[in-house]
């Protein structure tokens, strides 16, 4: 069994935390404020597959250097990791896996230049989680990670056993995860997909399952993603062939209330992804030196419907 440490215990955070627990290692839920209180309460009430549970799981507003994990999962949203980082500062100097589930290209290498030391390992995380009054809502698709290294420098084989026992850990907590090389192109594969729907969605004021009943949004999406596959391309990374095709076919299957996170904060006025995800796709264009058309476009729709893009 492993000890786990999980920063953040919004949706995502709570149902790997109560999954983790269930199977029977020691786990730790670091939350904050009101968060802390209810957690430490009730524990996580997890909804799934039409019913409800309660998971008691460990919580505390700190990590303990005394009993250092075997493994940190970093559950917040991007622009919340640097405080989520700090937490991690008195377990600098020891060695242990830090999974980084954030969508976008940047999380794992924000938590490597700050924790030098550990594994890091980022993740492409499908499944819709939501932390609605109090209460973990896993819908749509079943939870299903794939991870690995952003393998621009080798890795060691004491680095490759520590990521297979945590992905051992996940996959005995019934979220299958699958280990590559290189987490680059899966990260940009999800990015393709969360970066555009989740900009246009909520330009049209649209659901993600009515966006493609839409012609003008689903041809817009279809551009969008087209800057992002050309952005990659010129960045040197290798997106699967027919990644639009396949992303288009999937975001068909969703059911159709679905909406995506970074839409949900936009709508209601929340701290959002946005410039890690939507607002990144021009960011990441000047570095290519591409422009990206569509998605100046969508940008300019999202601030027409006076939506908070920070
Ligand atoms: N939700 C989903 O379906 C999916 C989300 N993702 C990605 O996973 C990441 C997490 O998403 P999600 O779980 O929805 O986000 P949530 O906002 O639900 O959860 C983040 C949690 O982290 C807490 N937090 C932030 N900073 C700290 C801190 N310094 N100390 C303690 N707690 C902290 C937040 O607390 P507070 O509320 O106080 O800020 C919040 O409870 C995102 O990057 C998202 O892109 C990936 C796949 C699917
Ligand atoms: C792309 C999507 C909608 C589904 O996995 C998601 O990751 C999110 O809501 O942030």
């Amino acid at each position: 069994m492993s000890r786990l440490a999980i920063v953040g215990a919004g949706a995502i955070g709570s149902f790997l935390g109560a999954r983790l627990h269930e199977a029977g290692h020691e786990v730790l839920l670091i939350a904050r404020g009101t968060r802390l209180e209810a957690l430490g309460g009730a524990g996580v009430l997890l909804s799934e597959g039409g019913t409800e549970r309660q998971v008691r799981v460990p919580v505390s507003a700190a990590c303990d250097p005394a009993v250092p994990p075997d493994h940190v999962i970093l559950a917040t949203k991007t622009f919340q990791l640097e405080s989520a980082l700090a937490l991690l500062e008195p377990l600098r100097e020891n060695r242990f896996t830090l999974l980084t589930v954030q969508n976008g290209v940047e999380a794992p290498g924000i938590a490597q230049a700050a924790l030098p030391r550990a594994v890091v390992l980022g993740a492409r995380m499908h499944g819709f989680f939501e932390l609605d009054g109090g209460i973990v809502r896993h819908t749509g698709v079943p939870a299903t990670l794939l991870a690995g290294p952003v393998a621009d420098r080798p890795t060691d084989p004491a680095a490759e056993q520590a990521a297979a026992s945590l992905a051992a850990d996940l996959e005995g907590a019934g979220v299958p995860t699958t280990l590559v090389d290189d987490v680059r192109p899966a990260l940009w594969d999800k990015f393709l997909m969360a970066a555009t729907i989740g900009g246009v969605a909520p330009a049209f004021g649209l659901k993600v399952g009515q966006m493609l009943g839409h012609p003008q949004a689903s041809a817009m999406l279809r551009v969008a993603m087209e800057e992002v596959a050309g952005i990659a391309a010129v960045l040197g990374i290798a997106l699967p062939p027919g990644c639009i095709a396949e992303k288009l076919d999937f975001i068909g299957r969703f059911p159709p209330d679905v909406t995506s996170s970074l839409q949900r904060d936009l709508e209601a006025a929340r701290p959002s992804e946005y410039a890690q995800l939507t607002g990144a796709i021009p960011r990441f264009g000047q570095r290519a030196g591409l422009p990206t058309p569509a998605t100046d476009a969508i940008i300019a729709m999202l601030h027409a419907r006076g939506l908070m893009l920070s």
